[in-house]
């Protein structure tokens, strides 16, 4: 069986089990199993601390595992990164109170409050800058009002517990960070990876693309075609009104509203989409 490591709690762990699931795997918890067994699939799936997950990895007891790319790194093991997943996106940033710290010089000789000690020790090392490492365990935002620390580095999305703090992002981001699928580089080659991978591509294609059909006159299809190119080549059949062609392709759900309102313009008509619940490309 393969073995998953999945997060147990925080920003990765909802979005994780549904991608999961939307994959065709069971793993939905009833309750607080910390295991589950999906054997029509043959995987194995723990719930863990998102921390821990690269540790497991590392160390080979589990195979693969969902976790942060700020995590993986900050955990120094062998894991490594086989696929960004495209959630919990995240940057990490140095931030100290609005106008005392602005650039990275600044940082010099200060104490830097962090629960991610290897991620900001490493970057301060590759910089050539000596700096006091304070560990949290988190709520890192608080720690310079209440004078354990002249700054901090941590995990930025939208900036709002940075403003609340007082708190104002300066220097280069130190990361940018999203899920992960992680593994062993002596498990790479292994095809239950390769299938667990394509399931999830196959979710992610299909959340970020819609099916568009429409019928176009003969005469309108190479510029209703450009509109639509589709991901390899768009489909075409035939109707029974030969001067009219029905066409189906993909497109990006993100532009489908104006690739219709196009569409339209150029002559297309009875346009529908689809949403898609999987795929495999
Ligand atoms: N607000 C956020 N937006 C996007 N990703 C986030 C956010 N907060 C944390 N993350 C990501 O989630 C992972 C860390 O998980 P999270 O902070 O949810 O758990 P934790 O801090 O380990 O647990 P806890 O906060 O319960 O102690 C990291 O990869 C981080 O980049
Ligand atoms: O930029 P924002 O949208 O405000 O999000 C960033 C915040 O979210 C995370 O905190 P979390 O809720 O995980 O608490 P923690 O600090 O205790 O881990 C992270 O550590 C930041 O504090
Ligand atoms: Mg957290």
């Amino acid at each position: 069986m393969l073995r998953i490591a999945v997060p147990n709690k925080g920003s990765l762990s909802e979005p994780a089990v549904s991608l999961l699931a939307e994959a065709g795997y069971r793993s939905s918890r009833r309750g607080r199993e910390l295991v589950l067994t999906d054997a029509a699939n043959e995987v194995e799936l723990f719930f863990l601390r998102p921390r821990d997950i690269a540790v497991y990895v590392g160390r080979g007891q589990i195979q693969v595992g969902i976790t942060g790319r700020d995590l993986l790194l900050d955990s120094g093991t062998a894991a490594v990164e086989y696929r960004a997943l495209g959630f919990a996106r995240s940057t990490f940033r140095f931030a100290a109170p609005t106008g005392t710290i602005t650039d990275l010089g600044g940082v010099r000789g200060k104490r830097v409050a962090t629960s991610y000690d290897r991620l900001v020790s490493d970057y301060l090392a590759a910089q050539g800058i000596e700096a006091e490492v304070v560990h949290l365990e988190g709520a890192v935002e608080s720690s310079v009002r209440l004078g354990v620390a002249d700054l901090i580095a941590d995990v930025v999305e939208t900036g709002a517990t940075l403003a609340s703090a007082g708190l104002s992002v300066f220097g280069p981001p130190l990361l940018e960070s999203e899920a992960v699928l992680i593994t062993r580089e002596e498990f790479r080659d292994d095809p239950r990876l390769g299938t667990l991978d394509r399931r999830l591509e196959g979710v992610r294609v299909a959340r970020s693309y819609v099916l568009l059909d429409y019928n176009v006159r003969q005469r309108d299809l190479e510029e209703a075609i450009r509109i639509t190119p589709g991901f390899d080549s768009p489909t075409l059949s035939p109707l029974v009104d030969s001067e009219w062609v029905a066409v189906r392709a993909m497109v990006h759900a993100d532009e489908v509203n104006p690739v219709m309102d196009r569409l339209h313009d150029a002559g297309a008509r009875g346009v529908i989409v689809t949403q898609l619940t999987a795929s495999r490309l």
